[in-house]
């Protein structure tokens, strides 16, 4: 086999952050426009060539063994369908992904994990000239499944690595995190690819607010700023009834098939929904109105929207308990992401107190949800090769790995 130089990296660490959408999931899939936002929250990637026979992928949150693949059965997959490595965004083909079938039998009863080892083997196999020895590790401080843009992130993550290894991005040390906007570009498309691989048939919102970080308004692959969206401040509640993106996106789908002329004035809806949240933003930024004024209509649009999902099929009990025992303290919530279970998130006014939010919350633990703090608007991906003498990295890393929810601040900044 041909040796193709990686570039003279010890290892990289990259990451990208989880996404909370405040309106407009589903409709965005039909190129309505949703409103969404970057989170604190972050999956992170490690990866590393290791010049030996072994692609080598640990997906400590979904999956308890490591997946692995030997170099040859990768070439010969690669050499029998015509795989021809480019940066060029190219999307998994059936043919392709008959193929790959032998190569996913020892995962193949984890769940989760067929799809995001598929999403990894089809980028890794259309971005390496001759397929070379790797170790990859991925990380989320996300809840996988549960709405918040796990996928995206780790697509994300998988996309900014592999490019990165193979010199199709530039590899910055950990103290410069400027990308330029044709780097940033190809992350988000071969993110999208990813996801389709995950989702089936993705708006792209999630793997855009993870790629270019903050706040916007995303109409079909169109993304404007929403600067008002900081100062709004949310709890966010994960019911833990898990929940398949891919299946909540068909199911709609089903639902838009048998019931068209009812479906589509309904996502009509959402599209005046967002316009509405993104008057009001522009209302604020012009001080044409205060920011009571804002959460005020946000309370019914948020009200609205969830209504809206629920008719479109894709509520759950547990998110409806959530609305019920936040009403109860004059709180409004609606699901967030695809639903069917996953998060709840629920708007704070400006004047609601810390007692009562204490309150709210240990009401929603009590029940079993479980609560995240998390600040939205953060910065979009980041990667950065390691120091060659990387070894205290690789101890902080190896402590991120087994204790998630670690808070340092080393690979916070990155
Ligand atoms: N940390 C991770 N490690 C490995 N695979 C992951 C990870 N995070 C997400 N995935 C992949 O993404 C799938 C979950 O994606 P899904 O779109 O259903 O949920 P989500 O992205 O968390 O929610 P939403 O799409 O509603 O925001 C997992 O089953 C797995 O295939
Ligand atoms: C349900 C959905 O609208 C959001 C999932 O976070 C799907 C998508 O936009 O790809
Ligand atoms: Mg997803």
């Amino acid at each position: 086999m041909q040796e193709v130089a990686l570039p003279d990296v010890d290892s990289i660490l990259i990451s990208a952050p989880g996404k909370v959408i405040l309106f407009g999931e589903h409709a965005v899939v039909y190129g309505k426009s949703a409103v969404a936002a970057s989170l604190g929250l972050r999956t992170y990637a490690w990866m590393r060539p290791t010049g030996d026979q072994t692609v080598t992928l640990r997906l400590p949150d979904i999956c308890s063994s490591a997946i692995q693949w030997d170099l040859t059965a990768l070439s010969d997959f690669v050499t029998s369908h015509n795989v021809v490595s480019s940066c060029e965004p190219t999307s998994l083909t059936d043919n392709k992904e008959a193929a790959a079938q032998p190569l996913l039998k020892s995962i193949a009863m984890v769940p989760g994990a067929r799809q995001a080892s598929l999403a990894f083997l089809h980028l890794y196999t259309s971005l390496f000239k001759e397929p070379q020895g790797i170790e990859v590790c991925v990380r989320s401080a996300l809840p996988v499944g549960a709405g918040l843009g796990s996928s995206a992130s780790y697509s994300v993550c998988i996309a900014a690595g592999l490019l990165a290894l193979n010199g199709y991005v530039k590899m910055p040390k950990m103290s410069n995190t400027a990308y330029d906007a044709t780097e940033l570009k190809l992350v988000n498309d071969w993110a999208f690819v990813s996801e389709k691989v995950i989702h089936g048939n993705p708006s792209g919102v999630d793997n855009a607010v993870s790629t270019y970080g903050g706040a916007m308004l995303y109409t079909n692959g169109k993304m404007e700023p929403l600067n008002g969206f900081k100062s709004i401040q949310f709890i966010l509640t994960d019911t833990c009834v898990p929940k398949n993106t891919k299946a909540q996106v068909e199911n709609v789908r089903i639902r838009r098939v048998q019931f068209g002329p009812i479906l589509d004035p309904l996502m009509d809806s959402m599209q005046g929904i967002s316009n509405t949240c993104k008057d009001l933003f522009g209302a604020l930024e012009q001080s044409d109105i205060t920011l009571s004024d804002v959460l005020t209509g946000m309370e019914e649009l948020v009200d609205m929207n969830h209504c809206i999902l629920a008719a479109c099929g894709v509520s759950h009990p547990s998110l409806e308990r959530i609305r019920q025992l936040t009403a109860r303290y004059g709180l409004r919530s609606k699901l967030t992401g695809a639903g069917g279970g996953g998060c709840a998130l629920t708007l704070l006014r400006d004047d609601t107190g810390v007692d009562l939010i204490e309150k709210v919350k240990s009401e929603l633990r009590a029940e079993s949800f479980r609560c995240f703090e998390t600040s939205v608007g953060c910065h979009g991906v980041r990667w950065a090769s390691l120091p060659l003498d990387s070894k205290d990295w690789m101890d902080h890393w190896k402590h991120f790995v087994e204790n998630r929810n670690v808070d340092w601040n080393i690979l916070s900044n990155i």
